[in-house]
């Protein structure tokens, strides 16, 4: 059995904790057979090998009975560069436990699960769900919404720093002005409003205007400004820090992708980029 679990770029501008959406990089967990003891074989550097890996601590919190597994782990998301990496490990986890504990878990409590291990649910619904999903959690239940995939390309800026979410989170204030936060969420409203008429020009405006928490993890990806500016002299729709960064992502209609990299390259940002798309079906379970 392979379990197949696609990256995730959450926010989206001003969708802070609460928009996300699936896209073409993949994890993916190979059942090899049971074992003595936990062993997950992989090639990323420090992550662990044993029971202490995400995977396998996710999948035993979940169900606590899991027998010893040998896992072959393969991954295309970079580590703590703000798509998501840990929810696909955890979505990945839960899937183990909901498979071998044939506890026969629907999508929705999935994403409850995984939303309440990772602290915050904008990657864990698009991860599981796929595709664009705007949600909430509300008295200890969570309610997604589906929104219609936008027709873009993403290019996805990659410094070569790693910004861990929790550091990222620290830096986000303690609280906000009435004034502040009202704007904010209307900006949040009409953004989210123009996902779901498709009315994507207003939604690429709405998405460089986030009151939440760009404006302050800013001084940790200083290229988001660059980015962004190359971006707008090349078509580019919205350049948004991706979750909580590092990476920085840009949608973009595929004819103008070429010039963008140029672009990028001409104004000396020539860390990696990667093209993707949105991913519409989420985890899947290849037997
Ligand atoms: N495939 C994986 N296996 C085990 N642990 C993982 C895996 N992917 C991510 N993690 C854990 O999640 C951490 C990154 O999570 P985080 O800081 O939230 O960044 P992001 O989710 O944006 O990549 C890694 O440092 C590692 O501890
Ligand atoms: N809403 C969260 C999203 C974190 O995403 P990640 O991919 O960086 O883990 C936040 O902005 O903190």
């Amino acid at each position: 059995m392979i379990i197949k679990v696609p990256a995730s770029t959450a926010n989206l501008g001003p969708g802070f904790d609460s928009v996300g959406m699936a896209v073409s990089l993949y994890l993916e967990v190979e059942v090899m057979g049971v074992a003595d003891r936990f062993q997950v074989d992989h090639v990323m550097k420090g992550i662990p090998h044993d029971e202490n890996n995400l995977i396998i601590q996710t999948a035993l919190q979940v169900y606590p009975g899991l027998k010893p597994l040998h896992i072959n782990v393969k991954s295309d998301i970079p580590l703590a560069h703000g798509l998501g990496s840990s929810s696909s490990a955890i979505a990945a986890g839960i899937e183990l436990a909901d498979y071998f504990g044939k506890l026969g878990l629907s999508n929705e409590e999935k994403v409850q699960i995984g939303a309440k291990i990772e602290g915050h649910p904008d990657n864990m619904a698009p991860t599981i769900l796929g595709g664009l999903v705007v949600g909430t959690e509300v008295g200890h239940h969570f309610d997604a919404v589906s929104a219609p995939l936008p027709p873009y390309t993403l290019v996805a800026y990659v410094p070569n720093y790693n910004l861990p979410t929790k550091k990222a989170r620290a830096v986000l204030p303690k609280e906000l002005n009435f004034k502040t936060a009202t704007h904010g969420s209307a900006i949040a409203n009409t953004f989210v409003a123009s996902l779901f008429a498709q009315k994507y020009n207003l939604a690429g405006e709405l998405m460089e205007q986030d009151a939440f928490h760009e404006p302050y993890r800013e001084r940790l990806v200083p290229e988001l400004l660059q980015v962004r500016e190359v971006a707008h002299q090349k078509h580019g729709l919205a350049t948004y820090l991706s979750g909580a960064g590092s990476t920085i992502m840009t949608w973009i209609e595929s004819e103008h992708v070429n010039g963008f990299l140029s672009g990028l390259k001409k104004h000396d940002l020539k860390d990696k980029t990667v093209i993707l798309q949105p991913d519409e079906y989420g985890v899947q379970i290849i037997d």
